[in-house]
């Protein structure tokens, strides 16, 4: 099932926490809703879970709207809330049948969907604990099965990972890239690493409003500007060396960054490469490189200019 977002809009009083949003998720697809606290993110997420009503705006999910067919949608859609909350003196068992009797499931089904979840989240060795004595990473896969027990097409998670030790987050990311083979996810966090590691598209929602839109590799070009190089130089004086590079044309600018390792930053004008140049130059001086990498900007970083206000 698609799902498209059409100028969505909500207000809280005067404050816009959605602002005229538009895009689509195509079936199958994992997709990372990234951005800094208060960005809009839950906002979004609730209403294409039909938990709240936009101002503005629909939203199409499989073909069906927000705003005329919330029940069909809410059949589709498996929602895992920021911070999970459970009932913390039910055992898991109880609490899954809890959950499938609220979505409707035939009650001779329910046992079989239990089990279904129980194996697919990892709760074997769990299940009859009461939720309240389960580690955090436990109680988040009780949290993925209650979104699960219905068998939605897609999988929204708040936040899946905020609470859970760095063991558990790789355990949960793992849990939801299996997911994610076979249905359509769509996950909030505001850890970048976090999309990178899960999701084939991100999406960067700021104040607001989407400021980028595409793939982990696709945002580091958008952010990245010039070309940037290490370049490690023997053969010949460091001062000569500076000098001769210093004729190619398209660098912008030459840092010296090891005097006695002769390694050298250097930036190049907007829209060009140096590498070519830089490889003839040392081939003309009879100077050797003993190193030639392009520096590619930290994720942290390139979000950080993203959503700089
Ligand atoms: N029920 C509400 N009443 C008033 N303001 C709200 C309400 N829910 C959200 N907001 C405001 O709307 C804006 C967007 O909030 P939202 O929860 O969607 O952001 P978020 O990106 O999910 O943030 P976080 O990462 O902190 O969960 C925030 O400024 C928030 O304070």
């Amino acid at each position: 099932m698609d799902i498209v977002v059409e100028h969505l809009t909500k207000r809280y009083g005067p404050q816009k926490a959605v602002d005229n949003v538009s895009f689509r998720v195509k079936a199958g697809e994992v997709l990372g809703f990234l951005g800094p606290n208060g960005a809009g993110k839950t906002t979004t997420m609730k209403a294409m879970a039909c938990f709240i009503k936009p101002e503005e705006g629909d939203i199409l999910v499989g073909g069906y709207s927000i705003h005329d067919h919330p029940e069909i949608i809410k059949k589709n859609i498996g929602y895992l809330a920021e911070n999970n909350p459970l009932y913390q003196e039910m055992n898991i068992i109880d609490f899954l049948e809890f959950i499938a009797k609220i979505h409707g499931i035939p009650k001779y089904l329910i046992p079989e969907r239990i089990l279904d979840m129980i194996r697919t989240c990892g709760l074997e060795g769990e299940k009859h604990k009461l939720i309240g004595e389960l580690s955090k990473g436990y109680q988040q896969r009780v949290g993925l099965a209650q979104a699960l027990i219905h068998d939605p097409d897609i999988l929204i998670l708040d936040e899946p990972t905020t609470g859970l030790d760095p063991n558990q987050i790789v355990e949960i990311r793992e849990l939801i890239k299996r997911i994610g083979k076979e249905k359509t996810v769509i996950l909030s966090s505001h850890i970048l690493a976090e999309v990178e590691a899960t999701c084939d598209r991100i999406l960067i929602i700021n104040n607001g409003r989407i400021v980028v839109d595409g793939t982990a590799a696709e945002l580091r070009k958008q952010a990245q500007g010039n070309e940037i190089l290490k370049l490690g130089v023997q053969g010949g004086d460091i001062d000569h060396i500076f000098e001769s590079l210093f004729e190619i044309e398209t660098i912008d600018s030459i840092d010296i960054i090891d005097v006695d390792k002769q390694l050298f930053e250097i930036q190049s004008l907007p829209n060009t490469t140096s590498v070519k140049a830089i490889f003839d130059t040392c081939v003309r001086n009879n100077y050797y490189i003993t190193e030639l990498t392009p520096t590619e900007k930290k994720l942290e970083d390139i979000f950080r200019i993203l959503t700089l206000h």
